[in-house]
């Protein structure tokens, strides 16, 4: 099969304390759907498995270390993006060492998962939340 070229590979990440519910990060002013809630990840790179590339994203977004056995994938979301498919892969992790904290100025906050779904998130992840909120 021939790769396509129009998709962007991202994965992202819900991670999940029982006391304060599931981490969402503000894209930062500047960027493609700068101000809505989103699940801290990236783009996978060359060379990167999905789940090495969503634990790099992690260290480098959140200062956060994650084992790549503790991200458990959940499910996945196909969404237009600026003339491309975005091919979103979406993972629950449990498990971190370190306090979560922005690297990269974004706001962050905890979420209980049945209020996911009032937080204004990019078109991809509607499914996403709702796939979570059975989950959790
Ligand atoms: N991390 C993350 N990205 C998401 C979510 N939902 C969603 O549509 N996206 C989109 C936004 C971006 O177009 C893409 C993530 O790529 P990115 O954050 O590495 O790239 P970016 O567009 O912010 O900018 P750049 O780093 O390429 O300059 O996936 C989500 O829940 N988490």
């Amino acid at each position: 099969m021939e790769k396509n070229p129009t998709d962007v590979f991202v994965v992202a990440a819900a991670l999940v304390d029982n006391q304060r519910g599931v981490l969402v990060q503000k894209r930062p002013k500047g960027k493609h759907m700068a101000g809505l809630w989103e699940f801290p990840g990236g783009k996978i790179e060359k060379g990167e498995t999905p789940a090495t590339a969503l634990a790099r994203e992690l260290q480098e977004e959140l200062n956060i270390s994650v084992q790549v056995t503790d991200l458990e994938p959940v499910t996945f979301a196909s969404e237009p993006l600026e003339g491309k498919n975005l091919l979103l892969l979406l993972y629950v992790c449990k498990c971190w060492s370190g306090e979560p904290e922005s690297l990269e100025n974004s706001e962050l906050q905890w979420v209980m998962p049945d209020k996911l779904e009032e937080l204004d998130m990019p078109p991809a992840d509607g499914p996403l939340v709702d796939r979570l909120r059975k989950l959790l």
